[in-house]
């Protein structure tokens, strides 16, 4: 069997050093022959995943966040090629989703155990996405992270802070399951996954395989309510709050009365006032535990969080 591996070596905080080998050691003691690259800048992964398709690789193995595996991903869609995630980002979402733990020695043990289940991927305005969309604050958090030196989760909670200072919701027009509403919304997220990585669950109950998107409109509310918005999203408890408006569909549209930002897994981007967006049904094959338990509200988010403090404490004293 033979893999690329796509290191981003700039994802998440860690040192990508001696990664390489690692992987190579782990994987190749179950019959994989691995090819190491890594990323110079943005775009690079899809060219090398695309590469790897050509050449009838059975897998591409890619290490970093979010960023580092749509990209990846754009060019495995359809193809016999799997995706391997190794995650090393600073959000990790998807990884988060699929029950991929966020260690890269755990992470490889997946691609080591268990075989590629299909998945979903979307698309907006032809653009693919695998975890979330979003206009609205989302979109400028996304901004305001990118123009960061640092990466992590600090930084990342460092600039929503900083845009919820100065955000002003915006007008949508929402088209979907053949009803129409317009109205002013802190942000619009359409989700194939749960989470926009750090356990941000801004989709709780959204499945990957289900040929569906999990839509979450946040309405403009006063300062504390709007708060409590992310308080709940922590716990899980985003549908019951009073500001959220949630459905499922395979298909949307979002106009906005102006062309402006909105994020694709976390990554910015400016696109069009008008928006579609669909889901495109198990077109993905990706290395990831084929069952998990289903969402709880605080009793998913509590176990996610003390998982990611065993693997901090383990980190410590592998380092010790
Ligand atoms: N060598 C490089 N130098 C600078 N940027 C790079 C390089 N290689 C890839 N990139 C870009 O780095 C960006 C960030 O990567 P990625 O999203 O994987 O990490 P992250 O933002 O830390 O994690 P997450 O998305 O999970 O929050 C992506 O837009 C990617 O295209």
């Amino acid at each position: 069997m033979k893999a690329r591996l796509i290191i981003n070596p700039i994802s998440g905080t860690a040192s990508k050093a001696g990664l390489d080998r690692y992987v190579t050691d782990a994987l190749s003691s179950c019959g994989w022959e691995i090819e190491v690259t890594y990323t110079q800048c943005h775009g690079d992964a899809t060219r090398l995943a695309a590469e790897a398709v050509e050449m009838g690789y059975d897998a591409v193995f890619a290490a970093g966040g979010d960023g580092t595996i749509n990209e990846t991903a754009d060019a495995l869609c359809g193809s016999e090629t799997s995706l391997g995630i190794i995650p090393c980002g600073s959000g990790n979402g998807l990884a988060r989703h699929l029950g991929i733990p966020i260690d890269i020695r755990e992470g490889v043990k997946v691609i080591h155990d268990e075989m590629p289940r299909s998945i979903d991927y979307a698309t907006v305005n032809g653009r693919k996405f695998f975890c979330t969309f979003g206009v609205g604050f989302d979109a400028a958090v996304s901004a305001a992270f990118a123009e960061k030196k640092r990466r992590g989760k600090l930084t990342y909670i460092q600039s929503t802070f900083e845009t919820y200072a100065h955000y002003e919701p915006e007008l949508y027009t929402i088209t979907a399951n053949g009803r129409r509403i317009t109205e002013k919304a802190f942000l619009v997220a359409v989700c194939n996954a749960s989470q926009y990585g750090n356990n941000a669950y801004i989709a709780p109950n959204a499945t990957i395989d289900d040929g569906l998107l999990d839509v979450t409109i946040i309405h403009a509310g006063n300062t504390l309510s709007t708060a409590l918005v992310g308080f709940d999203m922590l716990i899980g408890n985003i549908e019951k709050n009073v500001l959220i408006h949630t459905f499922r569909t395979p298909a949307i549209t979002i106009e906005r009365t102006h062309d402006g930002a909105a994020h694709l897994d976390g990554e910015p981007l400016v696109l069009d006032s008008h928006l579609e967006i669909s889901c495109h049904h198990r077109k993905l094959k990706v290395f990831a535990p084929e069952s998990q338990q289903a969402f709880k509200p605080i009793i998913t988010p509590a176990s996610a969080m003390l998982a990611d403090f065993k693997l901090a404490v383990n980190k410590l004293f592998q380092k010790g």
